[in-house]
């Protein structure tokens, strides 16, 4: 169980959580203030409890993250800040954040549970999963659907250009910023594979060059393959569609409207989403 507040040398003051955001299967996210955003504002923080002992992979992970940070772009969810934290009896004790100049990362004492703490852009609403129990077991209305749909297919096209790709998007990972406007925000780019590297080691070198690679304008490089790697993004997003307008998650699907069809049948061969005419056309009847 976390504490409710955190302190560290880094945040010079108290960092103040309230209320808890949700949970996923190896974070929990709270609603914090930002102590060194003035004037105040709220932010998201999330706690992932890192399992490895591995300096190395927590050095690339920083790495990783800075990347994602310099990367901010519309139509993701802001990072502004990462630490390294564990606990030491009542005090929390930062071993690095973000800023620090990573050739000299200390060793850190790993008999205590140490903790990725992440401050994201605070998106009110939550996730789309989050709505999903909101609604109570009714039904996501059609158009709504298919307006996260079209939202969520915009900021993947805008990324696929810049050859970055998600990588694990989900309906936990596309969050609402605004409901009014319906409004979204992808979330956890990159960090589903951090998440997986921190169940499983072996993996780790390997897919955290391969992020570097999606993260990277230079794509001619060897042993990746943007088309498929694009596609996985694209298959990821066709199924939270589905489960939108379903609530089921394969099989069984009853006939879409004709012009749903006509995007899933495109969506199938796509390899530039660019190219997705009818999801243009749909979108401009919004
Ligand atoms: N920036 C944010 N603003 C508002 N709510 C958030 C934010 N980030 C996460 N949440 C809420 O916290 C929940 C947990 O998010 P988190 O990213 O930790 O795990 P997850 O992606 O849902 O699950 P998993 O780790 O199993 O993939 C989300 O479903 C969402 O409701």
């Amino acid at each position: 169980m976390l504490e409710t507040t955190i302190y560290s040398k880094y945040f010079d003051s108290q960092l103040y959580l309230s209320n808890k955001l949700g949970s996923g299967s190896h974070s929990q996210v709270f609603l914090g203030i930002h102590p060194r955003v003035e004037p105040k504002v709220q932010v998201a923080v999330k706690f992932m409890e890192l399992n490895t002992q591995n300096n190395l992979f927590l050095k690339e992970m920083f790495e990783t993250l800075r990347e994602l940070i310099d990367c901010n772009q519309d139509g993701l969810c802001a990072v502004y800040e990462c630490a390294l934290v564990s606990k030491s009896g009542k005090s929390w004790i930062t071993h690095y954040t973000l800023n620090d100049d990573l050739r000299d990362i200390p060793i850190v004492q790993l008999s205590q549970k140490q903790y990725l703490v992440i401050f994201e852009e605070h998106c009110r609403y939550g996730s789309i999963s989050n709505y999903i129990k909101y609604l109570q077991g009714h039904q996501m209305l059609p158009i709504t659907a298919i307006e996260f749909f079209l939202k969520t297919l915009q900021i993947l096209q805008r990324l696929h250009t810049q050859n970055i790709v998600h990588g694990g998007i989900s309906i936990s990972n596309i969050l609402i910023k605004d409901l009014d406007t319906l409004t979204v925000k992808l979330s956890d780019l990159s960090l589903s594979s951090i998440k997986h590297n921190i169940v499983k080691l072996d993996s780790i070198s390997i897919s955290l060059q391969q992020k570097r690679l999606k993260m990277s304008s230079t794509l001619s490089i060897i042993n990746f393959s943007p088309q498929q790697t694009l596609k996985s993004d694209v298959n990821q997003l066709k199924e939270v569609f589905k489960f939108l307008l379903t609530n089921k998650k394969e099989n069984g699907e009853p006939p879409f409207p004709p012009e749903i069809q006509k995007i899933f049948d495109e969506l199938e061969n796509a390899g530039d989403l660019m190219e997705l005419k009818s999801a243009k056309n749909l979108l401009e009847l919004i």
